[in-house]
This record gives structure tokens, sequence and C-alpha cells, in this order.
């Protein structure tokens, strides 16, 4: 087994919502520390942002921080790297540490990118000779071109964060690694880069990586630790179990996306309806036959038209798209039309979904009306998949 290179023993970390009373706390905490007082338990207005928080990572794992806004875990983070101390619990590091934690944190925005490499540098402790050696790589990668030689306050969020992520990856050559969601910032193709970058890392350092974006932490990470107030309610190799502690914290608290009709210019149809037939039951499984029937109102004269069936996950991203066989035309001759379609069975991971029907014109695919966040509904079963469409093949030794 590699290397422990992180290692945290009940960490916390207390915060007070009152600023004048935290102020206040700050005086009497110094004075405690000077008398030798041991801090005591939770003042009023206070509350533990980290809370008992334990795990060791070791050399080439990927430690995912997942959790909803304000959990914790950019102040674990701040922990790590030192930038905040704890109020509880011991931190053991072993190798160098680089960080992007906050936009433009580390940088004097009055010195160009240039001067900031150089000064990070020497403050890591790296010569002269060290710094020049890694600087064309550093630029190279942070693709800033003529502007390492602008003052970095004038840099965009995206440029800061290129130019941070570089100096923390390519400078600093990390055992370990902290990436915050601040990367997010970065466009598509810069992100695809880093994170291309932390894989190659990961053969010989530790990353911890906060997001909120799955697709990114199911690519990378090789474990995943999910908070909710300050406290970690899953810590899993299985990134599967993770995700699904996770999306049911979110599933009790927000409803699924979209529940409109979109607005459409001169709406000649209208999906007044939708209903689910055959089937009573809450909760869908794999087995279920799904039919679904819609009622429209229309105007007459219509030319052919086609339905269209999207099924959107609880966040409102598209996961599957249902099209009648052999493109199946309707001509409708009524002013209010029923239309029926047999889905059959679904085989998606367990949680909440929704549907998002549309009619397109045949002939120019002119969407005529769309419903989306309707027939809002959960899928059963007894394990979450990485991805929401399963899949079932067979497999054979050749
Ligand atoms: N300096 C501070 N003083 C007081 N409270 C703070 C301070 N920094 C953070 N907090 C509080 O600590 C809690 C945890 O914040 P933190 O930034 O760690 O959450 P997070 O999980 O990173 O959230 P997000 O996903 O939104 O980035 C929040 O309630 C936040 O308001």
């Amino acid at each position: 087994m590699s290397e422990i290179l992180l290692r945290c023993d009940h960490v916390g970390k207390k915060f007070c919502r009152d600023l004048k009373k935290s102020l206040w706390y700050g005086l009497t905490d110094l004075a405690g520390d000077i008398l030798g007082t041991p801090p005591g338990d939770l003042r009023p207005e206070e509350f533990w942002a980290v809370d008992d928080v334990s795990f060791d990572l070791r050399r080439g794992e990927c430690l995912g921080l997942i959790g909803r806004n304000g959990a914790g875990k950019t102040t674990l983070l701040k922990m790590l790297n030192g930038l905040i101390q704890p109020d509880a619990g011991k931190i053991m590091l072993r190798g160098r540490v680089g960080g992007l934690i906050a936009l433009g944190a580390g940088f004097d925005p009055i010195l160009t990118g240039r001067e900031n490499v150089f000064v990070n540098g020497s403050i890591l402790g790296l010569s002269k000779k060290q710094i020049h050696e890694r600087f064309d790589e550093i630029v190279e990668f942070a693709e800033l071109g003529k502007f390492i030689d602008s003052p970095v306050g004038n840099y965009s969020s995206g440029m800061q964060v290129r130019l941070g992520f570089a100096v923390a990856a390519i400078m600093i050559r990390p055992d370990i690694l902290l990436l915050d969601e601040v990367l997010a910032v970065g466009d598509l193709g810069f992100r695809l880069k880093c994170l291309n970058l932390v894989q190659e890392l990961l053969e010989d350092a530790a990353v911890v990586f906060v997001s909120h974006s799955m697709q990114f932490v199911t690519r990378f990470c090789t474990r995943v630790s999910v908070f909710s107030e300050g406290r970690i309610i899953c810590n899993s190799h299985d990134l599967s179990q993770g995700l699904q502690a996770y999306y049911t914290q979110c599933q009790t608290q927000l409803k699924v996306f979209g529940n409109t009709a979109a607005r459409i210019h001169n709406e000649k149809l209208r999906i007044n309806d939708v209903e689910v037939l055959d089937n009573q039951q809450a909760v869908i499984h794999g087995d279920d036959e799904l039919s679904v029937e819609l009622d429209l109102d229309l105007e007459t004269g219509l030319p052919e038209v086609e339905l269209r069936i999207t099924i959107e996950d609880f966040s409102g991203h598209p996961i599957l798209a249902i099209k009648p066989e052999q493109r199946e035309q309707l001509r409708f001759t009524k002013t209010k039309q029923g239309v029926r379609m047999d889905l059959g069975k679904l085989n998606l991971t367990p949680g909440k979904y929704c549907l998002m029907f549309a009619v397109v014109t045949v002939e120019r695919m002119e969407r005529l009306t769309r419903k989306a966040g309707t027939l809002e509904f959960q899928f059963g079963g007894d394990h979450v998949e990485w991805a929401a469409v399963i899949h079932e093949t067979r497999v054979r030794c050749a």
C-alpha cells in the first residue's frame, strides 16, 4: 500500500454567525491562549463548520469532497492548505502542498503574472534558477501569452484560474494537490486540460477535489466523501454509493427542475394534460412497461407532426431521448386529440426523473409545443450507477 500523505484526525472548525460576537470571541480566545485556558463549548451564534472529520489519503488517491452549499468543504480545504487553523483535532501533511482554493488567492493584483510567479516561487522556497526552469511551462500551460506581463488585477476570472492552477500544479509539483470548485470558472477546454494533468499527477501525488460536477468526480476521484452540515455522512471507495448519498440530500430539498410549459410563439398546439397509463405505483421499476397519454388542444390544418420525449434527471439534464419507431408521423383530424405513446421498459439508475414532451413538424422540424418538467417519477432499485441510463450486455471470456 502507498504511503499516507494526509491525515485528518477528528478535525473541527467553528465559526460565529454574528460579526460583533465573533470579534469579541476572537479577543477572549487570544487571552485564553496566552493564559493557557483550553477553549470551551460552542458559545451563542457559534457553530461547527467542520465537525469531527477524520480520514487518511494515500499517494495515488483522489478524494472527491461533495455536498450542498455551505456544507463545510472549502473550510476543510482551507485548513488543509494552512490558510486557517483547526479549532479541534490534528492535520498531518507529508510533502509539498499545492492549492487552488479561492480565485486570485496568493496573487498580488498590482503585480504582473510574471512577477507573481516569481514572488510565489520565492515564498515556496524555490531558487531563481528553479523558477526560471519552470516558468515557460507555466505560461504555456496557462495559455496566457503576452498577458503574463499584465497586472493580475486586470485578468479575467478564467485567466486567474489558469495562472493559479499552473502555479499550484506545475511550479509547486505538489505531493498533495487541493482543488476547489474555483476550477469551474475555466472554460471547458482548460478544465479538461487541468483534469488530465491531475490524472498525471496522481501517479505520484494525492489530490483533494471539491466539486459540484458529478461528471468530473466520477471521472477522476478514487474515493468520495459526502459532507452535510460540517460532518462526513458518507465516505466510500464506491463512488456510486457516495453519489447516491449526495443525490438523496439534494432530492429531499429540491423539486424537479423546470415544472413549466415553454411559451412558444404562436402556439398552434397545446399539451393540456399528461398521464401515465396502467401504472398506479409511486415508484417505477425496470420491469414496468410505461405508457403515457397526452391530451392535446390544437388548431385545424396542422401539418404532419412527430412526438418527442426526453427523460431529464432531477437537475434538468437530458439523459435519454425517446423517438417513435420508424419516425411514426401523426396527422391530427380533431381539435381535441389524445395521443398514446408506449415507452416500454426503462433501465435507469435509481433516482428522480421527469419527462419533457415536444411536438415537431415532420417537414421542417419546427417545434409546435414543448412541456418540460412533467410526470415527475421515482425510479426504484438497490444500486445507483455512475450514469443515469443503464445498458446491460453479455460479457464472456474471449
Ligand atoms: N470566515 C467565516 N466566518 C463565518 N462563517 C464562515 C466563514 N467561512 C465559512 N463560513 C460558514 O461555514 C459554513 C461552511 O462554509 P464552506 O465555504 O466551507 O461551505 P462549502 O461546502 O464549501 O460550500 P459551497 O459548496 O457553497 O462552496 C457556511 O455556513 C459558511 O457560511
